[in-house]
């Protein structure tokens, strides 16, 4: 069993953004979430302008190799995480209607009488449940969203108040959710090692069974005035691999993609995977983690369900020796135990790169 308050990370309570919508009509957004600095502007995938997004094959990925002759969907997968950081994975074979379920159920969470949600909202020095991450001071900026963020795995860090007390069927679906996309994430990774000549053991040292998996829910009520706020802040995720679920259809992801913001168009049942920081630490810089923000609009809500991975807490985070050693390089990066990088983390704002800026050398 872990030390307890090794995931006592905090954020400070703020407001929800769902009840202040739905509870009177607001024509114009509160100052604490006016952020009009920001070109809102983004363009799509198939403007012609910006090349398109990959697409990965998870069944043909499981059946190629990195050594194939011709373009296997490994070497396709390499290409994706050098060049983008970022891409759709199909065939990945969860089902369609249980990822239905899924959605579904993450929508009904935050459908729940505001009662009901305020027994798993955050507590003081507390930063899992509903509510914002990365509030430091109540002067700072405020994200138009509300989260639902909480640790999934190793199980016996969960949150006795959060996850076991969900209602069921939802606890249930999301035991059987995490187990799926653990998998995936943990065959990703190990292709990624594969394509990168990452020796196994280093790869299962960093992401065995001791994996940290977290969850987070986002839920983003429709705007008054969508050019005058940011959904989710442009950042980079700050841990090895995220799986990303759309659970509605309205658009607002976009990435950044040659200094442009780009919509991202979900295919039907795909996920979004992105490289994050620990991986372009592991792969010293050879995998890059991409700025992605989402956008709001005035009409519609919108949803979203990142499922994020990371080594176990206790392993270290450090450029992988082979990437270094064969190609004759330096270590781009510091080597920090997980917990302490991501107490490190959450002790900042949340600003674009900039902590994995911090671990350079
Ligand atoms: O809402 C989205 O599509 C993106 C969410 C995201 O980037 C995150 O939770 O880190
Ligand atoms: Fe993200």
């Amino acid at each position: 069993m872990e030390a307890k308050g090794e995931t006592q990370w905090s954020s400070i309570i703020v407001p929800s953004v769902q009840e202040m919508v739905e509870e009177k009509v607001i024509t114009t957004v509160p100052p604490r979430y006016v952020q009009s600095d920001q070109d809102k502007s983004g363009v799509t995938d198939d403007s012609g302008l910006i090349p398109d997004i990959p697409v990965i094959d998870m069944k043909r990925l499981c059946s190629s190799a990195a050594k194939d002759s011709d373009y296997s969907e490994v070497q396709k997968l390499d290409l994706a995480c050098k060049e983008f950081g970022f891409f759709q994975l199909v065939n990945h074979g969860i089902d369609p209607t249980f990822l239905d379920k899924t959605k579904l159920e993450t929508h009904d969470l935050f459908s729940l009488p505001m009662e009901e949600k305020k027994k798993f909202w955050q507590k003081p020095d507390e930063m899992e449940g509903f509510g914002q991450a990365f509030v430091l001071s109540e002067d700072q900026k405020l994200d138009w969203a509300d989260i639902f963020f909480f640790t999934m795995q190793p199980a016996q860090l969960r949150k006795p108040h959060l996850f076991p007390k969900l209602p069921l069927p939802f606890r249930d679906t999301l035991e059987m959710y995490s187990a799926q996309v653990k998998s995936i994430a943990k065959i990703l990774i190990a292709k990624m090692g594969e394509a990168l000549e990452i020796k196994p053991e280093e790869i299962e040292e960093r992401f065995g069974d001791d994996m940290f998996q977290s969850m987070r829910m986002n839920y983003y009520p429709p705007c008054p005035e969508p050019n005058q706020v940011i959904g989710l802040t442009p950042h980079s995720d700050a841990v090895a691999l995220t799986i990303l679920l759309q659970v509605n259809d309205v658009e607002g992801l976009q990435i950044k993609k040659d200094g442009k913001w780009v919509f991202v168009k979900p295919l039907p049942n795909a996920f979004i995977v992105n490289v994050g920081d620990v991986l372009e630490i592991i792969t010293n810089g050879i995998y890059k983690s991409i700025e992605h923000r989402v956008v709001v609009n005035s009409e519609k809500e919108r949803l979203s369900f990142a499922t994020f991975h990371n080594p176990g807490l206790n392993k270290e985070i450090s450029p992988a020796k082979s990437p270094v050693e064969k190609r004759k390089k330096r270590a781009k990066f510091k080597s920090l135990i997980t917990k302490d990088y991501l107490k490190g983390l959450f002790s900042r704002e949340l600003y674009g790169k900039a902590y994995l800026d911090a671990m350079r050398i």
